[in-house]
């Protein structure tokens, strides 16, 4: 084992998972306003719960507190007048309690409920330079007005009814069950928000919406009582002047989806399709400052032969033909934020394990231009100036901060982005990080090259080598190039461990060549591609070849099984919420039309894990929720069952195995509640302290000590 010179927050999962963790930016029309949300442990630790805090937007004075509400508040957003709108429950209602908007008024005094409905509302949009605010609400398909939606809940409530009778698809998504309620837009009604408070000193900490302030609460008006699921998942956007609305909208032909954006009139309802894709899924439109223009992204639809593209377009906002922004960059767009003067948008993209900020212009075929160096960007906003932007930004090296971009031209890449005072300080790493590539030949004698991160222990040398974990992403289509607090290398880094995280074939950020080489064969260019990095790490002096695991989560756990099957170079494999059998994974999953376009059955057979159950002799921990809708259950108890009934390290006569199942009765695809988190990274230590390093770790109480250890 390395030692480490110091302890941090790493070293300890109860430090660990009390690290707070910032989540997403509000900038108040007028550009002097920066607020964040910020997810906290509480006191139980069975919970993050999100507080809203403002930043201020020159780095000068510390955050500030400006909601304390028992269960949280979320998505902040500004109206016009410069009150800050959020998410939240009302004190008293129950446990059941469905979130409202409440409003913090722009002149001070205390937050108060604005508006709710009876199934909550999931979202608010205000418009930048009118009065007028839109919300998104499930509601129950019959009910036409608040007191019918309030009566059809009330029945299903009192007689404890869940039952939800499907007509189409999709019928699940992710973690949750779709239906029988769905995603409506309303506006919300009533005389203009007022621009002041009571006039104190706009005092924000006075904000606690623990107590209901002035009766101010508003009604809403449906803009979409026909939408059905249309606006399942959908993103919407306002106009700055409130006159429309933007939403990606779904109608679904069996099992596929097809993909419009629609244009919808806030006065009366009136919709009319702006783009109507039969090959690609629309989402993420923005509406230009102007209103002349409506961006987007489309993501196309894929074939078993054909990779998709995610391209960035512009439509005019009255209707027209569709024109792509930046047709030759070989990048994936992420989030598009249109410049204040309307001559262009800011868009994040992946890049050679980072997602940078870039300047797209609106007109002419310029390149994009990238703006940041180091860093994942997300939750972009520019101030009404146009002369710089906030947003967060984290990587391998810390977590998600605020930082300001100054838009200057002629300013460089690394002196742009300046970090903002933010609630809490950048945690110290148990290691160092490094950026190292191989070079890899296909079959077809075509080269590339493979990137990967390198977390490394600081007493890792050539006297004293670091065992080495190959971490593998999931998706496919993603990147190691952002913190995660599900799979952080740090944790394992502060026992010892270096960390390998590759981008293997699939991966995005390297353009559309680099992601077909894996596309519908996931065994191949993608295994090949992870075993040239690991073989490449593993002639490091600093890293011990000897003592060496392998492990990843969904996609990465279908590849951990692949790995498994295909080599006995480590000493453990962990496979967590992993596809098993892949020729029969497509039909279960929340989003089989989706699978049905990437492989056909002859490669979903070929490329399947289970056919090579028999050639596995690594001890494997398989981890898995069971109320994971993406990758379902069966995934890991079939894998379970013939990893110990027909594996080629089968559980012995007696029962006794040296494979492990961690299994979550109430966690999904990811494993969310903080003492769930704890247990995750205590067994999959422990997995590895004992097969890597040849040490026992006593298992947590929690988990009923040794004796659970079968
Ligand atoms: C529809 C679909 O398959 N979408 C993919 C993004 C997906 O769900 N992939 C999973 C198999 C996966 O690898 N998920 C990763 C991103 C995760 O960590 O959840």
């Amino acid at each position: 084992m390395t030692d480490t010179p110091a302890a941090t927050p790493f070293h300890d999962l109860d430090d660990y998972l009390a690290l707070p963790r910032l989540g997403a930016l509000a900038l108040s029309p007028d550009g002097r306003r920066l607020v964040a949300s910020q997810a906290a442990l509480d006191a139980d630790r069975t919970r993050w719960s999100t507080a809203l805090w403002e930043i201020d937007p020159d780095g000068e004075a510390p955050a500030r507190r400006l909601t304390r509400g028992a269960k949280g508040e979320g998505g902040p957003a500004f109206t016009a007048a410069g009150d800050l709108l959020f998410v939240a429950t009302r004190p008293g209602d129950g446990d059941d309690a469905k979130p409202c908007v409440w409003r913090l008024p722009a002149g001070g005094g205390e937050a108060y409920p604005l508006v709710r409905r009876p199934g909550g509302i999931s979202a608010v949009h205000p418009a930048r330079a009118a009065d007028t605010v839109l919300v998104s609400a499930d509601t129950l398909p019959g009910a036409t007005d608040e007191a019918s939606e309030r009566r059809l809940r009330k029945a299903r409530s009192e007689n404890k009814v869940a039952a939800i009778l499907h007509s189409g698809y999709p019928v699940r998504y992710w973690d949750h069950d779709l239906g029988p309620d769905a995603p409506r837009l309303f506006v919300v009604e009533g005389a203009p928000l007022a621009p002041a408070g009571d006039g104190d000193d706009g005092d924000a900490l006075a904000a606690a919406p623990d107590e209901p302030g002035p009766d101010d609460e508003r009604g809403t008006r449906d803009l979409t009582p026909d939408a059905g699921r249309a606006l399942v998942e959908a993103s919407s956007a306002i106009s700055d002047d409130g006159t429309f609305a933007v939403a990606s909208w779904s109608t679904f032909a069996g099992l596929a989806a097809q993909s419009h954006l629609v244009r919808i009139d806030v006065a009366t309802g009136e919709r009319r399709t702006l783009v109507r894709e039969n090959e690609a899924d629309l989402d993420e439109p923005a509406i230009s400052p102007d209103g002349a223009w409506v961006a987007y992204i489309a993501s196309s639809i894929t074939s078993p032969q054909e990779a998709p593209r995610r391209t960035a377009w512009v439509v005019p906002a009255t209707g027209g033909t569709p024109r792509r922004l930046a047709a030759d960059w070989d990048r994936w767009p992420a989030s598009l934020t249109w410049l204040p003067d309307s001559s262009g948008l800011l868009v994040t993209a992946d890049e050679h394990g980072h997602s940078p900020v870039f300047r797209v212009a609106l007109d002419g075929d310029a390149a994009p231009e990238r703006l940041t160096a180091e860093g994942a960007f997300g939750s972009v906003v520019v101030d009404p100036a146009g002369t710089h932007a906030f947003a967060t930004r984290s990587s391998y090296a810390s977590p998600a901060e605020v930082v300001r971009l100054d838009l200057a031209e002629g300013v460089t890449a690394e002196d742009r982005v300046r970090v903002l005072r933010a609630p809490s300080e950048r945690p110290t790493l148990p290691g160092r990080l490094e950026d190292v590539a191989t070079t890899v030949t296909d079959p077809d004698g075509s080269t590339h090259t493979v990137r990967s991160w390198l977390a490394l222990p600081e007493g890792a040398s050539a006297e004293n080598p670091a065992p080495l974990l190959l971490w593998i992403h999931g998706g496919p289509l993603g990147s190691w190039n952002a913190w995660s607090w599900r799979w952080n290398p740090w944790i394992m880094v502060a026992r010892g461990y270096a960390v390998l995280l590759p981008d293997p074939a699939l991966s995005t950020g390297y353009g559309q060549e680099f992601v077909q080489r894996g596309w519908g064969a996931w065994g191949d260019a993608p295994y090949t591609d992870l075993m040239a990095a690991t073989d490449a790490v593993e002639q490091r002096d600093d890293v011990d070849a000897s003592r060496t695991a392998a492990m990843g989560g969904s996609f990465g756990g279908y590849m951990a099984n692949w790995v498994a099957g295909h080599t006995d170079r480590f000493d453990a494999v962990v496979t967590h919420a992993s596809l098993w059998a892949l020729d029969q994974f497509g039909p279960t999953t929340d989003a089989s039309y989706y699978w049905q376009r990437e492989m056909t059955p002859e490669m979903a057979a070929k490329h399947s894990p289970h056919a090579f159950v028999g050639d596995i002799r690594t001890p494997m921990l398989v981890i898995h929720g069971d109320k994971d809708y993406r990758v379902p259950i069966g995934e890991g108890l079939r894998l379970w069952t013939e990893l110990l009934s027909s594996s080629g390290l089968p559980a012995a006569e007696d029962g006794s195995t040296v494979h492990r199942f961690l299994y979550y009765p109430d966690e999904n695809h990811w494993i969310l509640t903080p003492q769930h988190a704890k247990v995750w990274y205590e067994v999959v230590e422990g997995f590895l302290a004992e097969h890597v390093l040849g040490e026992t770790r006593e298992l947590p109480d929690v988990l009923g000590g040794a004796a659970s250890a079968g």
